[in-house]
């Protein structure tokens, strides 16, 4: 999609050089950064460079450290706005650290941020930020567990949340465009972009970065996840919800198809099997307890399509997905449904890999290993909760887009089912492991269970 608005031959668009960090404030950085949920690099230490520092063109005194941090993969370039202020209390969770008698704070705490924000953002084509309330009162950072930080406004036109990414690239960022395109395509499950910060610098090789997005806040929605947790713990039946979903999902497949048309794109089957072996590969390199299950895996994708006569040149259409699909992305509210977020794909992937078109069965995958999840976490005691859920899920998806009526077919589709579940797994074992280990086991288990479902 097209940006309006932004010149972009303007050098650094709302923003004007600031200082990068001096060397004592570089040293707080590093000191606080390892310990935040939404820093990139998790084992080993990690060398966090200054890269690119600005501030708002409105004189306000915020300055967004942009800084290159290399730790065990590929560099990359993580969003640190801050300010100088006094009296914020020790256990304040915006304090970095006390230097020359003031503190240093995590400006996405900051209402001054959120104003210049909020002013010089970009407002998306069919709202202006005239006449838009910007009545900062009540605004509040989230305390949930997130890759980025995000920040509510309840009163800004009508109530927004604005997400700061933490993790920013060169290139548009798929959560700013994907949702706006879909809106834009007439489909109301996704809440409503707003307004994006921008930047833009020919210096420093950047033709457009995104640093956040503010969108539509939907209040009194339940996040997902606890929804269904809540049902597992109490033994009632998700498939009315799950069926929903899986039409909401089918229709999201429908109208990213119709926003974001991906020209007939195809992967052959052998590619797919690559490609699934090396994201196993790496899992495998990343988790030792996985070492013990990689012959088993490997099996598996060597089985896949095998029902197939010419499965090594069958192709594969592909379309824009969401890419990282699981309960927690998508909110519900008795009177709208299930509306979906968080259009950025996995985060522990290379943006090239996030953006690019893919197979739609990846976001099923991704919302039936959920199901799994909420029953390990909200501990349903009938093994049968996640499989009804699972069920009722793929009712409601297919009951919009069907499967292949060709038997050959339709036993592919089930295949790929099971391999980007696998994927999906693998994907979490990494994630678990470096960010909640007491929850391992969840995807451990799931593995050995897919393992043995294609082994028989
Ligand atoms: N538009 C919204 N309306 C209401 N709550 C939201 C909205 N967007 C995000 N949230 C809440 O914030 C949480 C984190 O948002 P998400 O986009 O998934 O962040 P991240 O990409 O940083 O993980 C969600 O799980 C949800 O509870
Ligand atoms: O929401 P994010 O974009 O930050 O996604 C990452 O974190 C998710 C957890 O917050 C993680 O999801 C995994 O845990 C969920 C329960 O907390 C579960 O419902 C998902 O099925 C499971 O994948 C996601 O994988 C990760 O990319």
């Amino acid at each position: 999609m097209t940006r309006t608005g932004l010149d972009l031959t303007e050098q650094l668009g709302p923003f004007v050089l600031a200082d990068t960090p001096t060397e004592t404030e570089l040293d707080a950085l590093r000191a606080w950064l390892p310990g935040r949920r939404w820093f990139p690099v998790k084992h080993g230490s990690a060398r966090i460079e200054p890269w690119l520092s600005v501030r708002f063109g409105d004189g306000s005194d915020p300055v967004i450290h942009l800084l290159r941090v290399q730790g065990e993969g590929e560099p990359v370039v993580v969003q640190v706005p801050v300010v100088r202020r006094t009296d914020v209390a020790t256990d304040a969770p915006e304090r970095i650290a006390e230097l020359d008698g003031t503190v240093l704070i995590d400006a996405c705490y900051d209402p001054v941020f959120w104003a210049s924000w909020l002013a010089l953002a970009q407002w998306g084509e069919a709202d202006s930020r005239d006449g838009v309330d910007t009545d900062l009162a009540g605004a509040r950072v989230l305390a949930v567990e997130q890759s980025n930080t995000s920040i509510l406004f309840p009163k800004v036109a009508g109530g927004a949340i604005c997400k700061v990414f933490r993790t920013v690239a060169v290139g548009a960022n798929p959560d700013v465009d994907i949702p706006r395109a879909l809106v834009q395509a007439g489909w109301a499950g996704v809440p409503r972009p707003y307004a994006w910060l921008e930047l833009a610098s020919s210096e420093h090789g950047i033709d457009l970065m995104d640093l956040g997005v503010l969108c539509e806040f939907v209040d009194g929605a339940s996040d997902g996840f606890q929804l269904a947790c809540a049902f597992a713990t109490d033994e009632r039946s998700f498939t009315d919800q799950a069926r929903d979903l899986g039409r909401t999902v089918a229709e999201m497949h429908l109208a990213l198809a119709r926003a974001m048309p991906s020209a007939g794109q195809t992967v052959g089957l052998e590619w797919l099997r690559t490609e699934l072996r090396r994201r196993a590969r790496g899992a495998v390199d990343a988790v030792d307890a996985l070492g013990s299950r990689a012959r088993a895996i490997e099996q598996l994708l060597a089985q896949l399509g095998a029902a197939l006569p010419d499965a090594a040149d069958h192709l594969l259409e592909l379309q824009h997905v969401h890419g990282d699909l699981h309960l927690g992305q998508a909110l519900w509210a008795e009177d709208t449904g299930w509306r979906i977020l968080d259009f950025e794909g996995e985060p522990m992937r290379p943006v090239a890999e996030r953006i690019r078109p893919d197979l739609p069965v990846r976001d099923v995958a991704g919302m039936l290993r959920s199901f799994d999840y909420a029953a390990a976490v909200g501990q349903a005691n009938d093994p049968q909760w996640a499989l009804d859920a699972r069920e009722a899920f793929l009712a409601g998806y297919r009951a919009v887009l069907p499967e292949p009526d060709a038997e050959a077919l339709a036993a592919l589709e089930q295949d790929l089912v099971l391999a980007l579940e696998l994927d999906k797994a693998l994907y979490e074992v990494v994630y678990e492991a470096n960010n909640r280990p007491d929850w391992l086991w969840i995807p451990l288990q799931a593995v050995d269970r897919i393992l043995t479902q294609a082994h028989g």
